[in-house]
């Protein structure tokens, strides 16, 4: 099967600091891989060049088959919206939307708007009762899953989560990270997920920087 992502001979370096070097990794349709590496050992950075969102050093990334490096930036952008999904450590919901609305945020910039999607993603994260609470009225794990439910509504093809349960406390974590990975898995989305803490990836196949 063709991979979602694949990396070949990946390489970054800011100024004298070289980060990585020749890495390389596939990734197919409903699979995951945990990246490991202490703080500053450039997860965000290597997520950011799997993403398109930094000019490529040494290497190459293809995107279901197609090479990214030199494709224009309008392009790609228009790509991104339906292939990429992100979660970040914090969630960035707008502060004046409700649950529901964040979800479909997406939908609106890409003109698909199904607000059955983004129920039926709500109810399978468990919050069909917060739908319409803004995000202030819901604890973190709650927000971070209303994130994760936002990032799932396209169906993305790839989905890109960088450090998406560091300021949950570990039952929160866990809870939210065995969502991510069981709909991610169902979805058929890759799941590319960064990560300083290894116990809560255990299991997990990881690529080490
Ligand atoms: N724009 C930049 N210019 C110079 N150095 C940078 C830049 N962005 C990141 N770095 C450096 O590169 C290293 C890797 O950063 P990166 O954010 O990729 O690491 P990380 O593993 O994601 O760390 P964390 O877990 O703390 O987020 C860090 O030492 C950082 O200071």
């Amino acid at each position: 099967m063709r991979p979602v992502l694949e990396a070949r001979g990946l390489g970054y370096s800011y100024g004298n600091g070289l980060l990585f070097r020749g890495l390389s990794f596939a990734l197919g349709p409903g699979e995951a891989l945990a990246l490991l590496g202490p703080s500053g050992s450039g997860k965000t950075t290597l997520l950011h060049l799997v993403a398109g969102l930094l000019p490529f050093q040494e290497g190459e990334v293809y995107w279901e088959g197609e090479a990214i490096r030199g494709v224009p930036e309008a392009r790609l952008a228009r790509r991104r919206l339906s292939f990429l999904g992100l979660v970040f450590q914090h969630h960035f919901l707008l502060p004046e939307l409700t649950a529901l609305e964040n979800v479909l945020v997406p939908g609106y910039l890409a003109g698909r708007v199904d607000r059955g999607r983004a129920w039926a993603l709500l109810e399978a994260l468990g919050l069909k009762e917060k739908a319409h609470l803004l995000p202030q009225r819901l604890s973190g794990g709650e927000r971070q899953r209303v994130a994760v439910a936002r990032a799932l509504y396209l169906r993305p093809r790839l989905l890109l989560a960088d450090e998406p349960t560091a300021s949950l406390d570990r039952r929160q974590a866990r809870e939210v990270l065995a969502l991510l990975r069981a709909l991610a898995r169902e979805e058929g989305a890759a799941l590319l997920l960064a990560t300083h803490d290894e116990a809560l990836v255990e299991g997990l196949p990881a690529l080490r920087l």
